[in-house]
């Protein structure tokens, strides 16, 4: 089990599915129940057992079919409703039958919500929580409770929210959570409360919303000023725009301020972890996320390459491998001769410095018209190799392409391409017909090539893009057409530009084909 020194709590599958458009079923939350665990968080608050029935099914199902290494699992559930005894609500009664070792109570903090949401006294509210506390205290439940709107309450009233904090204290809490559930606080004034809360006998955790774009900022303001007990979710998922990115608040308090939060290896699969969720929910990650989005290694301007060249440290703040990232170099129209000789050696090629150069003004000049190599690896590749070795090394040669596009009697609208290629001395002219203009050609070379290269069976077109450009005088406008292609080991992406969008899927597709065979081992 974790140390508990200091709590690490993940509220991903309660707060976090509070995201719109997030919808977990019962095995998603087991599936993003597991990925935590494997990070080694202390704690997962599973969800609000008998606020729906999909909760209440994790919680019964999470006995049997959760063997948690590291974490203990939370119930999340209210206070008692107030004029009622604790054993008497049956919501309280869920939170004792989930079979959670923990139970997480939040409880109101702020007189004006006591007032105005719950509608009862201030001393109700206090007794609402002592009776909830100790009942499920009585029955051998950890208690924690979130401190909602504490902050907010806290500028209303500090002595009243206090009070709330002594009472659960006593009642047998043993962490209470303050709660920026706004998430309207900025760290300084969110650092002076802590600090007045820290020593109310429990151990103060901290649970940030981030609608000031602050919630990580702000978890670690927390835990300077005294807090041992932080919260946050997976991604940063959570209502409105997202909780503290627990992800960002364990590296930087692990990597930045030397606490031993997770083990080492899991620090190092974490953004593998990170990935792996967002396939469970579905949730486009982000790329440029602290430390495990994709482009949070990835370098673009030419004077960083230069520097990274001689010590990769000149222009990052860890090493990716801490955390499981991989350092990147973009080539772009920002790049310099550094930038593309990192790039060929992180594809395998050492470049000579008259090639790098070369390249360099070839890239600058392509991307002028339109190009674009950031979002297409394999053209970028294909380039630097007929930059070193000349465009003959290709597989194939085009001699010319047709393609015919008719509206039929019925009105259906097919389209037939006829290529002409020479391949391993042979000259091919195949024919393709498809749904549109692109496709037949694809089905065309394919035709042609297939009996040459069977592995083109295993090649597939996955995405088209088409962006139009404005031309260089603003006049004459350019088509820009990115296709991303797969075969069984992973994908790739290759760019096309002309004025015409048949040429310009042509360029692309003809450079997908080919670097389809250099993956499937034909050096050409
Ligand atoms: C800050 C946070 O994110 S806290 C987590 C919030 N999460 C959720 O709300 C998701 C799950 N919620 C639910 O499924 C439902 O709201 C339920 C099952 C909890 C309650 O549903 P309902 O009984 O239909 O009540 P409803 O949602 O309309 O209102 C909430 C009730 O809880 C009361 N309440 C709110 N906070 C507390 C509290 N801390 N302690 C006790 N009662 C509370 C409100 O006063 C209100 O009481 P009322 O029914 O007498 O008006
Ligand atoms: C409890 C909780 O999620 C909040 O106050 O934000």
């Amino acid at each position: 089990m974790a140390d508990d020194r200091f709590h690490v709590y993940d509220t991903t599958l309660r707060d976090g599915a509070q995201q719109e458009g997030l919808n977990l079923t019962v095995v998603d939350k087991l599936a993003v129940a597991r990925h935590l665990d494997a990070l080694g968080v202390g704690f997962i608050e599973g969800g609000w057992p008998g606020a729906n029935p999909k909760d209440t099914e994790f919680f019964r199902r999470a006995q049997t079919e959760l063997d948690l290494k590291h974490a203990q699992l939370a119930a999340f559930g209210a206070t008692r409703r107030a004029g009622m005894k604790a054993a008497d609500d049956p919501l309280v009664a869920a939170l004792r039958e989930s079979g959670a070792p923990v139970v997480t109570l939040v409880a109101k903090s702020h007189d004006r919500h006591v007032e105005l949401a719950l509608r009862t006294t201030l001393q109700e509210n206090l007794a609402m929580i002592r009776d909830t506390v100790s009942h499920l205290r009585a029955e051998g439940q950890r208690v924690f409770l979130d401190a909602e709107h504490f902050f907010d309450g806290y500028k209303s009233n500090p002595d009243y929210a206090l009070e709330v904090l002594r009472t659960a204290a006593e009642a047998g809490a043993s962490v209470i959570a303050l709660c920026d559930t706004n998430g309207g606080m900025l760290p300084d004034e969110l650092a002076e409360v802590v600090h007045a809360a820290v020593g109310t006998s429990a151990r103060i955790g901290i649970h940030c919303h981030d609608d000031t774009g602050c919630a990580v900022a702000n978890s670690l303001a927390a835990v300077k000023a005294g807090a041992t007990h932080v919260q946050g979710c997976a991604n940063g998922y959570g209502e409105r725009s997202g909780n503290a990115n627990l992800f960002t608040v364990v590296a930087n308090l692990q990597l930045k301020r030397g606490f031993d939060l997770v083990p080492k290896e899991a620090l190092a699969d974490m953004t593998r972890i990170a990935h792996a969720i967002t396939e469970v929910t579905n949730v486009t990650p982000n790329s440029h996320a602290p430390y495990v989005g994709v482009s949070a290694f990835a370098h673009k301007a030419g004077l960083h390459a230069s520097a990274i060249k001689v010590d990769p440290n000149l222009y990052q703040h860890i090493d990716p491998a801490e955390v499981g990232n991989d350092m990147r170099m973009l080539v772009s129209d920002m790049a310099g001769r550094a930038s593309v000789e990192l790039k060929g050696r992180e594809l395998g090629y050492e470049l000579a410095p008259d090639t790098s150069r070369e390249l360099v003004n070839r890239v600058k000049e392509m991307e002028a018209k339109g190009y674009t190599f950031e979002a297409a690896d394999a053209s970028f590749e294909l380039l630097l190799r007929d930059t070193v070795a000349g465009e003959s090394r290709r597989h194939f040669q085009v001699e010319s392409w047709r393609v015919i596009v008719e509206r039929a009697r019925g009105g259906e609208v097919v389209s037939e391409a006829t290529v002409k290629l020479h391949a391993k001395g042979e000259r091919i002219v195949a024919t393709g017909e498809g749904n549109g203009p692109v496709n037949a050609l694809d089905r065309a070379v394919r035709l042609g090539l297939e009996r040459l290269y069977p592995e083109l069976a295993g090649v597939e077109l996955i995405d088209f893009k088409v962006r139009i450009l404005e031309g260089a005088h603003g006049t004459d406008a350019v088509t820009r057409v990115l296709i991303t292609s797969s075969d069984a080991a992973g994908e790739w992406s290759t760019v096309g530009v002309d004025e015409n969008i048949i040429e310009a899927s042509w360029q692309a597709l003809e450079q997908a084909v080919t670097y389809g065979l250099l993956r499937a081992g034909h050096t050409a």
